[in-house]
């Protein structure tokens, strides 16, 4: 392992990949080639804070791979943000992007900040600089970055403000994810967390189950998937049971009302706040015997160490990396646990970000309809195409959704003669 990536999300994606690669025969010289990116670029971020002060904070933006399209991904603010991570998510991106049939490759970045202890304005000067300083590495042909964890509209509307001033003109198609005000889509807000709920209902028309008050789920991370993911279980009249943030979870066995907890939580309020439910202590959420579990949060909660203590039927992967290689060794072999993984089940983001960014390019925008009938379709036939590889091969999903995504890739790259 190379130092300069070392990292536990690295390791294990790099651990993933590789089993896909050895079960699907990959060309040795592409997947030698999928372990490291094309470019990675680490920029240094002086940010005056209110104090007067000025910090320095470290920003990465780590291209893997743009055989298929423009590097696309999203923009992380968290303090784990280092090269080997961001470079792991943008692997995923690759394969992401692949796997849906969009014509994307694949990139992260971020920026190593807290971003819940910066004032409104120390949050918009780093991200004008941090904009700034890759200002020459992003472009709408080249490379469009997006919000993740820690990031959101504000975020991305600075993002595209500070592309355009350097250009000289509004430049709404450099980053997705921003505000319909100026160009952004409809729908991009809801995409992720309502694609993973679409893929909850093709994997439970699959399994039989039918989704409705008999049904129970339990979702951490309450940002913009986690919320979004959960109102839309409970719109289906889906029981959500319990929720989990940075702090704890509540609970309530005959199901939370979300739409209220949501309100709550935007308002500033906080979780174990809301009142007349129970709370449960970090990480047990993901052990309850509910039907659905979706981590939708951070990387790395299902490991080697709680993964048999799961007692879903279905394993929903908002969040990219929630299950390490580790956990998913036994979840593969031992477990009768349906999994959407991560590549597949948050897929709908990137996919609104890509109507989105066509539209900016276009000028012309589409009906709430036309993106939600389009983004079903996508979702969809990625779903039945990676159930079709798993049971004709007989793997398990996330092979499956690896293999289907890294096998276009690889097709992508022989086509256009990559290794001559
Ligand atoms: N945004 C998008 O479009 C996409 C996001 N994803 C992935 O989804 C995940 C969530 O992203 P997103 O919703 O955008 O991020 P947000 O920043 O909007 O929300 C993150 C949520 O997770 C909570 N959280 C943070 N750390 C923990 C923890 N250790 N345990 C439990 N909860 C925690 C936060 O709580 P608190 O508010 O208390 O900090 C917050 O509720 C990430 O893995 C991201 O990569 C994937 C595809 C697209
Ligand atoms: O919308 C995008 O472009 C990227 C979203 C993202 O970062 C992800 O899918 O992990």
């Amino acid at each position: 392992m190379e130092m300069e990536w070392d990292d536990p999300l690295y390791r294990s994606t790099v651990a993933l990949f590789e089993h896909t690669a050895e079960t699907m025969k990959l060309d040795p010289n592409i997947r030698r080639r999928l372990r490291f990116p094309d470019r990675a670029v680490i920029v240094t971020v002086p940010v005056r804070m209110d104090d007067d002060r000025v910090e320095t904070f470290h920003g990465y933006r780590v291209q893997h791979n743009n055989t298929r399209g423009p590097f696309k991904g999203g923009i992380r603010f968290s303090p784990d943000v280092n090269l080997g991570e961001t470079t792991a998510l943008a692997m995923l991106m690759t394969v992401k992007c692949a796997l849906v049939g969009i014509p994307f490759g694949g990139a992260k970045g971020g920026v190593r900040v807290d971003p819940s202890k910066l004032s409104r304005g120390e949050l918009q000067r780093l991200t004008r600089r941090f904009t700034a300083e890759i200002i020459n590495d992003i472009g709408p042909d080249f490379d469009i970055p997006a919000p993740d964890l820690g990031t959101n509209e504000q975020i991305m509307s600075w993002m595209m403000d500070t592309y355009s001033q350097q250009k000289g003109h509004a430049i709404p198609a450099a980053v997705t994810g921003k505000p319909i005000e100026i160009g952004g889509s409809l729908l991009r807000l809801q995409a992720t967390g309502r694609g993973v709920v679409y893929l909850v209902q093709d994997a439970a028309a699959h399994l039989g189950i039918e989704l409705g008050p008999k049904i129970t789920a339990a979702v951490q991370g309450f940002g913009n998937v986690g919320s979004e993911l959960a109102l839309h279980l409970h719109e289906l009249g889906v029981k959500v049971v319990a929720v989990e943030d940075v702090k704890g979870a509540v609970y309530s066995k005959g199901g939370l009302d979300i739409p209220a907890l949501r309100r709550h939580y935007q308002e500033g309020g906080k979780l174990l706040e809301f009142p007349d439910v129970e709370t449960l202590p970090k990480g047990e959420l993901l052990e309850l015997p509910v039907d659905i579990v979706a981590p939708a949060a951070v990387s790395g909660v299902i490991t080697g160490k709680n993964v048999e203590k799961l007692r879903c039927r279905i394993l929903a992967e908002g969040a990219n990396g929630a299950v390490n290689a580790d956990a998913d060794a036994i979840l593969r072999d031992q477990s009768d646990i349906f999994v959407l993984p991560d590549v597949l089940a948050n897929s709908g983001g990137v996919t609104v970000s890509y109507f989105e960014w066509v539209q900016s390019l276009q000028y012309f925008f589409w009906t709430a309809d036309e993106i939600d009938g389009r983004l079903r379709a996508i979702l969809s036939k990625a779903f039945r195409e990676v159930l079709d590889v798993a049971e004709r091969r007989k793997l398990d999903m996330r092979t499956a959704a690896l293999t289907h995504g890294m096998g276009r890739l690889a097709e992508a790259m022989k086509l256009r003669g990559l290794f001559p």
